[in-house]
């Protein structure tokens, strides 16, 4: 739960690929206490010490702007981390109130499913036959009484001159009726209530930890089929609910992690599992000198653990012309482009959507001349026949229902639907296929995916192995400890399985599925 208190944080979004952002404890509190030293010295006026008059002459510009973000993903399919930062820029709110805008967003789209069971409660009609948009003011009322501690005088007040504002003065005043029901509980007393009404505990835990059953059901599946404990499911489900640390990656050969000044002025300690990483304790990396110049990026530190393992798998003979068959938009292209210059190699980066094989041109540019050869668009299930045995290593990190990075993408859990997964799965053999044919006989694939579905991971990889006799499974698991930074191989949980499967609540990385193979013949 964030710590408002009435009040604001300072916030952003730098996580991979900009998608989410949010706030950490320390950091809430940290700057909780630097308000209310500036609020002693006068220097600055909470919206709660307000008079009631004063509120009512003009909607709080933060809550309209969360409001208008819910919109547009709601009816244009939007990304909440698109649309809110150019949004705030736009209206000149900053500080303290982009930050509240940016924590009433997110977390109003993620905890959409807990506040949506809560407000049916309160409700005495069924919530999908309430006008969307005032659906939304109700939800951000929610997020602001239960997962902000907002006083609730101040979060109802607001939000019912939201609602005025928005949706009309008729809601206005069922918007005041609805939050002071939900205001009558702590969220604790609502969680247990929503508990004891699920008809049983999984339910329970999709509507208190706020997922949609299907990947509720899907994550315990993949869970057991991980040989993990199936009784994890409520960790991990929590675990998509908090807004991951920035993880940085500094690529090899470009940046030393102990060159200060490459680093500035920031809080780095190292990651926990690869050497490559460092954790940003805080602030904004965009202005870090590094990373404005492309020597180190923002990455998830799962995302650099299964491309170090594809780079440091050892092939017989030959080493010198890698291939990314899926890299938009570049994040582990560049890391496995940094590895290769340390090898004498080059890469091949290779994107079906020419804007994102555009955004891999703009991530690898800060690559020695030389180590990448090309960046192609194109189609990947294309390249083991147009080429085919002409790669050394050979990275498919699959397009995929993104089930394993819910915490970055607060309004993904919505969108998705089972039946995005038939599609999907027939892409991801597709290119597992072409990159098994694009690889010479003894190179190696990587087949990556940012989703711990069984359909996605387990299943695409037998599948396509039981049509071929050219390929040999790889000690994934092995491999990952090898690169695991100095001394930590042996504390990674992993399964007993050959593949590895990480997860946010154990590993503190996106839940990134890797299966290495090598192609025999
Ligand atoms: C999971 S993302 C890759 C992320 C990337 N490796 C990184 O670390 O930045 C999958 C990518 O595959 C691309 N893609 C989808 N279908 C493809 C196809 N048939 N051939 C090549 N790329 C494809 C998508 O556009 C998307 O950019």
């Amino acid at each position: 739960m964030s710590g408002y208190e009435g009040d604001r944080g300072n916030g952003g979004s730098h996580e991979e690929g900009g998608r989410d952002g949010g706030f950490d404890d320390g950091r809430r509190n940290a700057a909780g206490r630097q308000r209310s030293a500036s609020r002693s010295r006068g220097g600055d006026r909470s919206r709660t010490s307000q008079a009631p008059s004063e509120r009512r002459k003009r909607t709080d510009p933060a809550r309209m702007a969360a409001f208008d973000v819910l919109r547009e993903v709601d009816e244009s399919d939007a990304y909440a981390n698109l649309v809110l930062p150019p949004l705030l820029r736009e209206r000149h709110i900053r500080g303290r109130d982009a930050g509240f805008a940016t924590e009433l967003t997110y977390g109003t789209l993620r905890l959409r499913g807990r506040y949506d069971a809560i407000l049916a409660t309160c409700v005495d009609r069924p919530l999908p036959g309430l006008d969307p948009a005032l659906l939304d003011v109700l939800r951000l009322g929610a997020h602001q009484v239960l997962g902000m501690r907002v006083p609730v005088h101040a979060a109802v007040s607001e939000t019912v001159g939201l609602a005025r504002n928005r949706v009309g003065a008729g809601p206005a005043q069922m918007v005041n009726a609805v939050l002071r029901r939900v205001s009558q509980r702590s969220l604790d007393e609502w969680l247990a209530v929503l508990t004891g009404e699920a008809p049983d505990a999984l339910s329970g835990l999709a509507a208190t930890e706020s997922h949609p059953m299907w990947i509720a059901r899907a994550l315990r599946e993949a869970l057991a089929g991980n040989g993990r404990d199936v009784g994890e499911i409520g960790d991990l489900l929590a675990a998509d609910n908090a807004s991951p640390r920035v993880t940085l990656v500094a690529r090899p050969g470009l940046v030393d992690v102990a060159d200060e000044a490459a680093w500035g002025d920031v809080d780095l300690v190292a990651g926990r599992w690869a050497l490559t990483a460092l954790r940003l304790e805080g602030s904004d990396p965009s202005g870090i000198p590094a990373v404005r110049e492309g020597l180190a990026g923002v990455q998830d530190e799962g995302s650099q653990l299964v491309t170090l393992a594809l780079a440091d798998t050892p092939v017989d003979g030959r080493d010198e012309r890698w291939l990314d068959l899926c890299a938009g938009p570049g994040g582990k292209a560049a890391l496995l482009a940094a590895l290769a210059g340390q090898r004498g190699a080059t890469l091949v980066a290779n994107e079906v959507a020419p804007h994102r094989a555009r955004l891999v041109e703009k991530t690898l540019a800060a690559l020695p001349d030389g180590v990448v050869e090309e960046v192609r668009t194109g189609d990947g299930r294309e390249v083991g026949a147009d080429e085919p045995g002409a790669y050394d290593r050979v990275l498919v990190d699959a397009p995929c229902t993104g089930l394993g990075a819910l915490r970055r993408r607060p309004e993904s859990r919505w969108r998705r639907t089972p039946a995005d997964l038939a599609a999907l799965t027939t892409l991801q053999r597709e290119l597992l296929a072409s990159a098994l044919d694009a690889v010479r006989p003894g190179g190696v694939v990587a087949y990556v995916t940012c989703s711990p579905h069984l359909a996605e991971t387990q299943l695409v990889v037998s599948d396509v192995l039981k049509k071929r006799d050219d390929v040999e499974r790889l000690d994934t698991a092995a491999t990952v400890r090898s690169v695991v930074r100095a001394g930590g191989g042996d504390d990674i949980p992993l399964s007993d399985r050959d593949d590895v499967q990480l997860w946010p609540h154990v590993h503190g990385t996106d839940a990134m599925h890797l299966t290495l193979l090598r192609r025999t013949v």
